[in-house]
């Protein structure tokens, strides 16, 4: 039986998954690493943990599935988006990386603006968030020249994996649609950007499709990983692009929520037609050719991780999420919001932050876990809120991410998305979607749609329940107005933070 393995770079950890060519899963295996912030908003990992953390995940699949490495037909990646990783001329990292949930690029993203123009937006698609890559070069050029004096190429986490898997240099297009360098519709590194910021071709990688196979193995890392080293290995693609393709969002009218470190409200593009102005990303898909539009949260998993890890480090979520379902809708007046990194969609602020509104004498810890919960979907639900006004349908909703784990979660989201919300069979989210780029580009099968009809298996479908839909709808109107309302504090508390 012939195999692919699909590999998950997130923000917490690295995750191997084994597929057969029926879609069924025949192992995973997970290794975490660490998250360095020396200033608060600023977000680092060390490029090469995320290479060691990879190959000890693949030598554990395949030691714990004892399967013979010879019939794994190929690999391929998703990868957490933007992250910056600059290269010297040995191919070796000048510094950390700098992450996607990093926000020390402020004055930078003004400079793109001004220089720009309304060019930004016309070539990349997209407003200058802190979040982008070519904000963070900006950064590195100005405030560590000698750094960046050894830097002769950028690439992003997932393809630093692979260069150092295959020695090949590559980026795919849905991740490079996330630098803030790419012509978006046009598919090619936009010479006016470069030449706007005086950065050479040459710093960018080859742009290539994400069912592309890039290379093999190199046979010492093939060892070290348990694998042939005629192995193929396919681009990959973006996070969010390979979540799409995991959960079957390969046409129109079809939208994904993703709840991960960050969260993500994802809809479908056929063509690069749209035009959101700015409001919510655009990028291309993994899909050839086809696009997506998505609105973000930033600290999503991410707030309740803080929760769980700041007031109940020994617990598992399932332990702190007991009881959470016999809190009704609006945790008793408790009110939470979920900018504890800043905020990006609707709101691009990287001063504001998180809080907690409502404080009763009577609450408890599950009452903070609920609205800790609920202050995430209903940021997300300002997204799902802008795709309606833009026109599109928002029925039914695919849910991936760790916090589709919880069934009590699922039915929030169908409550205050006013949607029915689909849970999969095998919830493994972008880890699934780079499996299925190494099926489709192994040739298995004619299309990323045939592959998606066998291995895009729907399990439970949450429909809204209307007496909480309505209690939801009153709730975020009051959750709308806590932005406004707490900016100014925020940016007077600034001068406290470290
Ligand atoms: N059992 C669970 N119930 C609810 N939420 C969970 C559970 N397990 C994980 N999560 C949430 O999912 C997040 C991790 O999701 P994941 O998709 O693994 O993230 P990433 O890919 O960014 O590393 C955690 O931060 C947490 O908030
Ligand atoms: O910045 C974005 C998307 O624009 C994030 O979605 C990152 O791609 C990281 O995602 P996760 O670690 O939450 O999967």
């Amino acid at each position: 039986m012939p195999y692919v393995i699909g590999i998950d770079l997130g923000t917490s950890a690295v995750k191997a998954l084994l597929l057969d060519r029926s879609g069924a899963v025949a192992g995973e295996a997970t290794r975490e690493y660490p998250l360095f912030h020396e200033h608060s908003g600023w977000s680092e990992q060390r490029p090469d943990d995320w290479v060691e953390g990879t190959l000890g995940a693949i030598a554990e699949l395949i030691r714990s599935s004892a399967i013979a490495p010879e019939t794994i037909e190929g690999i391929s990646f998703s990868g957490q988006m933007h992250g910056l990783v600059l290269l010297d001329g040995e191919g070796n990292p000048v510094r950390n990386a700098i992450l996607w949930n990093d926000t020390r690029t402020t004055a930078e993203c003004r400079e793109i603006e001004q220089t720009l123009g309304a060019g930004l937006l016309a070539i990349t698609r997209n407003p200058a968030l802190e979040g982008f890559t070519l904000p963070k070069i900006l950064w590195v050029r100005k405030h560590e020249p000698e750094r960046f004096a050894q830097a002769e190429l950028f690439l992003l986490p997932k393809d630093y994996v692979r260069y150092r898997l295959t020695g090949a240099l590559h980026m795919d297009y849905s991740d490079a649609a996330g630098t803030l360098l790419l012509d978006v519709a046009g598919k090619k590194w936009s010479p006016d950007v470069l030449a706007s910021f005086g950065l050479d071709e040459s710093f960018c990688p080859p742009l290539v499709e994400s069912h592309a196979q890039v290379g093999t193995l190199l046979p010492q890392q093939a060892e070290r990983a348990g694998l042939g080293a005629g192995t193929k290995v396919f681009a990959g693609g973006a996070d969010n692009a390979c979540g799409a393709i995991g959960s079957g969002i390969l046409q129109e009218g079809l939208t994904m929520c993703s709840i991960g470190t960050s969260g993500v409200i994802l809809s479908y593009e056929g063509g690069s037609g749209h035009d959101y102005a700015g409001k919510v990303h655009f990028f291309n898909h993994g899909k050839q050719d086809a696009f997506y539009a998505m609105g973000v949260t930033l600290a999503a998993g991410y707030s309740l991780s803080w929760f769980k890890n700041t007031f109940a480090k020994v617990e598992s979520f399932d332990e702190l999420l007991a009881g959470i379902e016999l809190v009704a809708p609006g945790a008793n007046g408790l009110l939470f919001t979920p900018y504890l990194v800043g905020e990006r969609t609707p709101h691009a602020d990287s001063v504001i932050r998180g809080s907690f509104i409502g404080i009763d004498g009577s609450h408890e810890r599950k009452h903070f876990a609920r609205a800790v919960m609920e202050g995430i979907t209903f940021s997300l639900n300002e997204s799902v809120v802008l795709f309606r006004q833009a026109g599109k349908t928002v029925d039914t909703i695919i849910s991936i991410g760790g916090g589709a784990q919880n069934p009590v979660w699922l039915q929030m989201q169908a409550d205050i998305f006013n949607a029915d919300v689909v849970a999969l069979e095998n919830e493994q989210g972008p880890g699934l979607g780079a499996a299925m780029l190494a099926a489709y580009g192994s040739g298995w099968f004619e299309s990323l749609d045939a592959c998606a009809e066998r291995f895009v298996k729907r399990a439970s479908v949450y429909k809204p329940q209307q007496a909480a839909v309505d209690a939801y709808a009153g709730l975020f109107h009051i959750y709308q107005q806590v932005y406004a309302r707490t900016r100014d504090l925020n940016e007077a508390l600034r001068t406290f933070r470290n």
